[in-house]
């Protein structure tokens, strides 16, 4: 039933309780049409954190960094849900963090100068963060879940943020 329908329902006096009940139910209908487009389309982030102990030094680096030294290394996942499940969960959190263990393990306790992926690159907060992007994203990313950013920080107050588009 259109608006005008609606008020010459109202005006002609055929505002008999069916003719009255068609209106309001017409009305909710369009106020629940109106809210769906202002709230537009949903998105979640779920985030989860690990954190890990390497210690690395910087090839070329100015400094002592230079010098090989430790961490307590911070790493924030974000992952981008468009859906949720039956019981409401987009990516269960302990999915991600099963899955970001099993990256970070291999570099807990370890000389990340050492280990494969940076062998050749320094294993700066930027490479370490692309790095964990890359395998995260190639274990979690499907048609409605996708790995929006990793946060890695070696300490606190200084972090850098890896995504990509
Ligand atoms: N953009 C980046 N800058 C620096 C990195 C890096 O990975 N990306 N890394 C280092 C060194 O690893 C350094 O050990 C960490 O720097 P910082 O957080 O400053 O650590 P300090 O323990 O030296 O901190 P202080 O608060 O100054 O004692 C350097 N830069």
């Amino acid at each position: 039933m259109a608006d005008n329908d609606i008020k010459e329902v109202l005006a002609s006096g055929q505002n008999d309780n069916k003719g009255m009940r068609c209106a309001r139910q017409t009305f909710r209908d369009s106020l629940v049409t109106a809210d769906e487009h202002m709230s537009g389309k949903s998105h979640f982030e779920v985030q989860v954190q690990l954190t890990f102990s390497a210690a690395h030094h910087l090839r070329g680096y100015p400094g002592n960094c230079e010098k090989p030294h430790g961490h307590n290394w911070t790493v924030d996942i974000a992952v981008e849900c468009e859906k949720l499940n039956e019981i409401g969960i987009g990516i269960d959190f302990r999915d991600v963090k099963a899955a970001a263990r099993k990256v970070v393990e291999q570099f807990d306790h370890c000389d990340l100068n050492t280990l494969e992926p940076f062998r050749s690159q320094n294993p700066t907060s930027e490479n370490v963060a692309k790095y964990l992007y890359r395998e995260l994203a190639g274990v979690l990313n499907n048609e409605s879940v996708r790995v929006a950013n990793v946060r890695v920080s070696e300490g606190a107050g200084c972090s850098v943020l890896y995504w990509e588009d």
